[in-house]
């Protein structure tokens, strides 16, 4: 085991843990460490009151659990520091990371990404970095990225709903897209996790992962939002059944084009799975009904860009991508009317 891994091993016997936005994710995730008996500091916005008062309910699939009691914060600045950050916003807020995430890193502590999307570790480490040019002392700190195959709504205040699956994919970020195998901390945190009733898979290369991952958000958080339907009806529609699949295949040359390499079969195991799924209202058409920003420049414009700067266009998804930002800015535009 690495010193750094030590030292994060032996300061904190056990990990603490910091949820950076108590929403559908952030609030199952936590709830369910906290479950588990692990210490956790939710940061939470707007339901901040409630979740003080009341604490958090997960209703799940796996069995509903009340938290009668968490630590809840509407000011980062009254968190304490934690060995492990959990970035569980919306990447359309990741604008706010400096301060929401600095305040609470500690000496080697890790920041673990569960976001869809892509270029998320890179927009962390360089805000680390420029805190550590500007003079901070933080250490060494690891950045851990997480994709969750996970159905989960935020219903209510404080209320979760948790509606299927749950697995973590884990791969630690590398500057320079080298491989991350799999670092000390990394089993550490997948064993709290698991500790926690949460399957996690380890992954040595984090980039090919979030590729993996875009093959089902890119078709169907993209067209449930244009042609306003479920994963259902995305799947039983021939025509729409038709563009998931050529879509699919897009994804599959933007991931070629940086080196990562998702073999065609991949492409029916994601049908495979959709068909398998309940009727699914995806979270970009629940932003979208909700007039919140949608997650188009992770999901998207980063998945575009990779591939163009490697001499590579997506003529699909880039049409997808345009419908959805006249839709997106439409709709945020009525919203504040
Ligand atoms: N939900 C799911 O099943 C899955 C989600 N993901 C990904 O996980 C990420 C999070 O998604 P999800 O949990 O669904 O989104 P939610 O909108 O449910 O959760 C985000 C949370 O962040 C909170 N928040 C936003 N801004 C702030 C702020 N300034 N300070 C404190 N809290 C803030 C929101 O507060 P408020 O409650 O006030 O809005 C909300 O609770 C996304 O990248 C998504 O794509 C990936 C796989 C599955
Ligand atoms: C694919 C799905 C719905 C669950 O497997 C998911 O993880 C997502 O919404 O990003």
């Amino acid at each position: 085991m690495s010193s750094a891994a030590l030292n994060f091993f032996n300061v904190t016997k056990n990990l603490t843990y910091a949820i950076l936005g108590t929403g559908a994710l952030g609030g199952f995730y936590g709830a369910k460490l906290q479950q588990a008996g692990l210490e956790v500091h939710f940061l939470v916005r707007s339901d901040y009151e409630s979740v003080r008062r009341n604490g958090l309910f997960v209703e799940s699939v796996d069995g509903d659990f009340r938290l009668n009691r968490v630590n809840a914060y509407c000011d980062v600045r009254n968190m304490p520091a934690c060995d492990v950050a959990i970035v569980a916003l919306k990447t359309t807020q990741n604008h706010l990371l400096p301060d929401i995430l600095l305040p609470i890193l500690k000496e080697n502590s890790t920041v673990l990404v569960l976001q869809n999307g892509l270029g998320i570790e890179e927009e962390v480490a360089a805000i680390i970095d420029r805190y550590k040019v500007s003079g901070h002392k933080i250490g060494e700190t690891k950045i851990i990225g997480g994709l969750c195959f996970l159905c989960s709504n935020k219903v209510g205040d404080g209320h979760i709903r948790h509606l299927a699956y749950g697995k973590i994919n884990l791969g630690e970020h590398k500057n320079n897209s080298q491989h991350g195998g799999i670092a000390d901390e990394m089993q550490i945190i997948a064993n709290d996790f698991e500790s926690a009733g949460i399957p996690i898979e380890l992954s040595s290369d984090l980039l090919l992962a979030r590729w993996k991952k875009l093959v089902w958000n890119i078709p169907y958080n993209g067209l449930s939002v244009v042609l306003d339907a479920t994963t259902e009806e995305l799947m039983t529609n021939p025509n729409s059944l038709e563009l998931v699949k050529e879509l699919m295949h897009e994804v599959l040359r933007g991931a070629k084009s940086v080196e990562c390499d998702i073999p065609l079969e991949f492409i029916e195991t994601m049908l495979e799975h959709t068909r398998n799924m309940h009727p699914y209202r995806t979270s970009m058409k629940i932003d979208y009904d909700e007039k919140r920003p949608l997650e188009l420049t992770a999901i998207f414009s980063n998945a575009l860009q990779a591939a163009f700067s490697r001499g590579v266009n997506l003529p699909k998804i880039r049409c997808l991508y345009q419908q959805l930002q006249f839709l997106d800015l439409r709709n945020r535009t009525n919203a504040v009317k």
